[in-house]
């Protein structure tokens, strides 16, 4: 049985449709990230898990027991946001009893499991402590015990490591997993950060306008993406038209004007059924350029220009062409950086190549 099911699920506010239609089944004990851009519907899908807002249409079960007329304090969910909302006037051990106390849980009960929270998120001495004398990393700890203690079936996520700083959100997006792993519970994660949502999840589900685009793992998201959407959100991709040769067992063949002829593995097409109009996806980091002399070795290979670099720290993005597709590359500089209207000779290897079926031409020319 799903931890979290969603069934053509609508959301409207007035006449503007915030959520379509949107399917989706959570496994239990898994973490599943909802990754988008601003506005895509992220929040409102959590809320409505969370019973904080109706869904216009649709049934949402928890479990398996539908959930639309149950409130949200009858559906026994853990809720975390960005800004951590403790009782300023409680202290950490009683914000985190806080959920206890209306479940008929002992005092001594009470105590054993607020230790057991403390000691979970790493900070077993500050139960005495008031919010304001906590960090913000610590508040959010104190946030994610107040929100696990009851032991809910899901763990609700809406960005709660951004208002932390670079650093300390890293070690958070660490702890955090290590947290989720240890009590094994189903949790839903909200972000718009691509790097979160890979470092993390179990399984991603990437929105754009109120629209599941593609749910994967993050090898699957990442390496084959279903959209166009999907390649150029989850990291810098290049897209470029040509057409698809048709299959053979195994693998697809693409011909792209000014490339040699690619063959690539079938799973990395699914949407290609045959002959016809597709797009190459091929992400700016699995493009390495070399010397234009440099000899040739077992990976494929196309000439280019630089036409522009953008140096960044110990990596360059490079700007480049071949006949008249526009591309890009990020690699490593290690000696010496190719300068601005260098000749090199890109290559790449065919199983980091995936496909799409495609109509227009989506090259930044
Ligand atoms: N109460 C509301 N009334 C009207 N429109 C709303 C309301 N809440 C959200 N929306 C709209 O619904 C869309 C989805 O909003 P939502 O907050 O779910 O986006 P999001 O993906 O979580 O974005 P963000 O990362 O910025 O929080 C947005 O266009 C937003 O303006």
């Amino acid at each position: 049985m799903s931890a979290v099911s969603l069934t053509n699920i609508v959301k409207q506010f007035g006449t503007f449709t915030a959520v379509h239609r949107m399917s989706l089944d959570i496994a239990q004990g898994s973490f599943v990230t909802l990754l988008g851009p601003s506005g895509c519907g992220k929040t409102t899908t959590l809320r409505m898990i969370a019973g904080l807002l109706d869904a216009t249409e649709g049934e949402i079960a928890i479990n398996g027991k539908r959930m639309n007329d149950v409130p949200i304090h009858k559906r026994n969910l853990g809720l975390v946001f960005q800004n951590y909302a403790l009782f300023p006037h409680k202290t950490v051990a009683e914000n985190i009893a806080f959920g206890l106390n209306y479940r008929n849980v002992s005092k001594e009960e009470t105590q054993r499991k607020v230790a057991d929270a403390l000691e979970l998120v790493q900070l077993p001495d500050l139960g005495a402590r008031y919010p304001k004398e906590l960090s913000g990393g610590q508040q959010q700890r104190i946030a994610l015990a107040r929100a696990i203690v009851i032991e809910p079936d899901v763990l609700l996520l809406d960005e709660p490591l951004s208002a932390l700083d670079a650093n300390l959100r890293e070690d958070m997006r660490v702890e955090l997993k290590r947290i989720q792993q240890r009590i094994g519970v189903t949790t839903v994660f909200v972000t718009h950060d691509q790097t979160e949502a890979l470092a993390m999840s179990d399984q991603i589900i990437v929105m754009s306008k109120g629209r599941v685009e593609q749910v994967g793992s993050p090898e699957e998201v990442y390496n084959s993406p279903a959209s166009e959407f999907v390649a150029q959100f989850l990291g810098a991709s290049n897209i470029l038209s040509g057409t698809s040769l048709g299959i053979q067992g195994d693998e697809l063949g693409l011909q792209i004007i000014d490339f040699p002829r690619l063959v690539i593995p079938r799973s990395r097409a699914p949407q290609i059924t045959g002959v016809g109009p597709a797009k190459l996806v091929i992400r700016a980091e699995k493009l390495h350029l070399v010397p234009k002399t440099a000899p040739a070795d077992d990976r494929l290979a196309v000439a280019a220009t630089v036409e522009n670099v953008d140096y960044q720290g110990q990596s360059a993005r490079y700007f480049l062409r071949v006949g008249n597709h526009a591309l890009q590359a990020i690699n490593m500089i290690e000696d010496h950086p190719f300068e601005t209207g260098a000749q090199v000779s890109l290559r790449f290897r065919a199983k980091d190549c995936s496909a799409l079926p495609g109509g227009t031409s989506h090259d930044a020319q």
